[in-house]
């Protein structure tokens, strides 16, 4: 493909920008009083009940109101004829079709089979994939109720009270997003999930202080089983369990590993019965879905864990099967794409607001970025426009006592997208705590878009006793701090009625596939992750030179720039002279 600047599409978009770029939000409300019909799209998703079927069968409606973006139903079009024009439809269909479209690590991409419930047949190199899917599925559903029941118990015959997820990036993120989020669900007191990520003593020593060897199981989740982290975490946690129980034969009831390297998790001393697969067609980044979401089955208990799946599987099909007009996935991009590359939008804000999503903004730093943080395309050309937005946000309305001041009247254009749920699981007060989130939820998007101008603030300014007397020194002196200018874009993203487990799955796969479409757009692959080598290969080189005993023997390292010698150097004396 050409460079996406080339697409007739996007020189149109270049010129339509020149108009479009003086749009004012609220002059398109005020010329079509019912825009919200026009750009706003309703999604009902049937509830398929997974194999083992649901005690939980509900549907889930998402509206996704786009009509607060400076658009109009030109850039729309415009837009669609570039997805059109960069082949998002056949390189979706490639994606369905398991072809391998990460072609630099020659890898189909095929998250969406793990979800894939219903047996159609989803093929990679030419293998239908999907019974192997459920055999593991099996295989976690018979774990997880075994130790939810208390079946399974550890070797003093205890039940298991804490399992402990040792994992980073794409192994540990989505467990600990959706267990977050699905955390209503955690109905079993008696069951804590931990997270150990980071290679910080710190995360496992703190955790393991609210662990008992007898009554902890350690899920070792590393799709290559080789990342350093978690494989010394995991020796670490190792060690650990022994000093207490000493025979290795216990290791069987208290280790299990999540991987695609059997010969790893081997070598690490777990059973082959203890291993849950998946495979390389999953992505890190896309794998909560697969065998990396044993701590969620666990957690919230596998029924809720497969309408996860179903809920990311309904839109798939809608993904799948839906005009780019009517596909809320192809619109959520489009429109990024709008400020990403013509309004110079360098990130984009997710704001949930819902306090079970805490960590949705985190999961997606990895899903977006580590997707499309990209400046290579897919004939190897480098870019000569912006690709992957930089992802951040906290719930609301947290961020509103933190970062709103800079969105609101900062210099920076930040693409927002709002979302929350028609209705909570905490309903205290009658309701009232969720009346007002979802007034704030209401309001930041209405205040972004209208703003407030010079007369709205000088009226005020007259109205409070405060300032009615002011000179007209007075009031200029304050009365600029105050304006909002007002305009700025935002997505708006209801689900009705609860964050259920099936609404998540849904609300995940959403974004998922935005990024796909992106990334097609952009022409780069999405699905490789070539950055995060290099400083893994630089701290492989950096570690032996740490290494230092006595004052007697410190020879300064020199291997480096003076900088990276120099913050060693003081590093290896501050150890040589240590902490009296
Ligand atoms: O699951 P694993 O193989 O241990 O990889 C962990 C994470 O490390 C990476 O940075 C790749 O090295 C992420 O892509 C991945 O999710």
């Amino acid at each position: 493909m050409v460079s996406a600047t080339q697409l007739p599409a996007w020189k149109a978009l270049q010129e339509h920008y020149e108009t479009a770029k003086d749009l004012k939000l609220t002059d398109l409300f005020a010329q079509d009083p019912n825009r919200f019909k026009t750009f706003a799209r309703q999604l009902h998703l049937n509830f398929q009940p997974p194999r083992g079927g649901n005690t939980n069968p509900h549907d889930a409606n998402l509206l996704l109101d786009v009509s607060k973006n400076l658009i109009t139903d030109e850039t729309l079009s415009l837009l669609f004829q570039l997805a059109r024009e960069a082949k998002v439809e056949e390189w979706r269909d490639k994606m369905f079709a398991g072809e391998p479209i990460n072609f630099t690590e020659q890898r189909s991409v095929l998250h969406v089979a793990l979800r894939n419930l219903p047996d159609t047949p989803i093929y990679a190199e030419g293998q239908n994939v999907v019974p192997e899917v459920h055999a593991v599925l099996d295989h976690m559903r018979e774990t997880s109720e075994a130790i939810r029941s208390g079946s399974w118990t550890g070797y003093t015959g205890e039940r298991i009270t804490d399992v402990v997820n040792i994992g980073i990036g794409g192994s540990d993120l989505g467990p600990v997003m959706v267990t977050e989020a699905l955390a209503h669900y955690a109905d079993d007191s008696r069951l804590r999930a931990h997270f150990v990520s980071n290679i910080d003593g710190t995360h496992l020593a703190e955790t393991l202080k609210k662990c008992r060897p007898e009554s902890t199981l350690f899920i070792v989740a590393s799709k290559t089983f080789t990342t350093q982290e978690t494989i010394t975490n995991a020796h670490s946690a190792r060690r650990w369990f022994l000093d207490h129980a000493k025979d290795e034969a216990h290791i069987a009831k208290h280790f299990v590993a999540l991987s695609t390297n059997t010969a790893k998790v081997t070598e690490f001393g777990i059973a082959k019965e203890n291993m849950f697969q998946f495979w390389d067609w999953v992505g890190g980044r896309y794998s909560l879905w697969s065998a990396i979401g044993l701590s969620i089955a666990i957690y919230v208990g596998f029924d809720k864990f497969e309408s996860l799946l179903a809920g990311g599987h309904a839109m798939d099909q809608h993904f799948r099967n839906t005009p780019l007009e009517e596909n809320l996935p192809a619109l959520l991009a489009v429109i990024g794409v709008w400020y990403n590359d013509f309004f110079g939008a360098q990130s984009v804000a997710l704001l949930p607001y819902d306090q079970y999503l805490s960590r949705f903004a985190a999961y997606f730093q990895q899903g977006d970025m580590e997707s499309n943080g990209k400046f290579v395309t897919r004939d190897g050309q480098e870019v000569d426009y912006q690709t992957g937005p930089i992802i951040w946000g906290e719930p609301g309305t947290n961020g509103q006592h933190a970062f709103y001041q800079l969105i609101h009247q900062g210099t920076k254009l930040i693409p927002a997208d709002f979302i929350a749920t028609t209705h909570s699981f905490n309903p205290i007060g009658n309701g009232e705590h969720h009346d007002i989130l979802l007034s704030n939820y209401f309001a930041q998007p209405e205040a972004l878009m209208r703003g407030k101008s010079a007369d709205q603030v000088r009226a005020e300014l007259q109205r409070d006793p405060a300032s009615a007397n002011w000179d007209a020194e007075q009031v200029q002196r304050v009365l600029p701090h105050k304006v909002f200018k007002g305009n700025r874009p935002t997505n708006s993203l209801l689900i009705d009625p609860y964050l259920h487990p099936f609404a998540l799955g849904a609300l995940i796969a959403l974004y998922e596939h935005k990024i796909f479409v992106q990334g097609i757009i952009w022409n780069i692959n999405s699905f490789d992750q070539w950055g995060v080598e290099l400083g893994k290969q630089l701290a492989k080189k950096i570690l032996p030179e740490l290494a230092v005993d006595t004052a007697a023997d410190f020879k300064p390292v020199t291997s480096h720039d003076s900088s990276t010698n120099g913050l060693i150097n003081y590093y290896r004396q501050a150890k040589v002279r240590g902490h009296l």
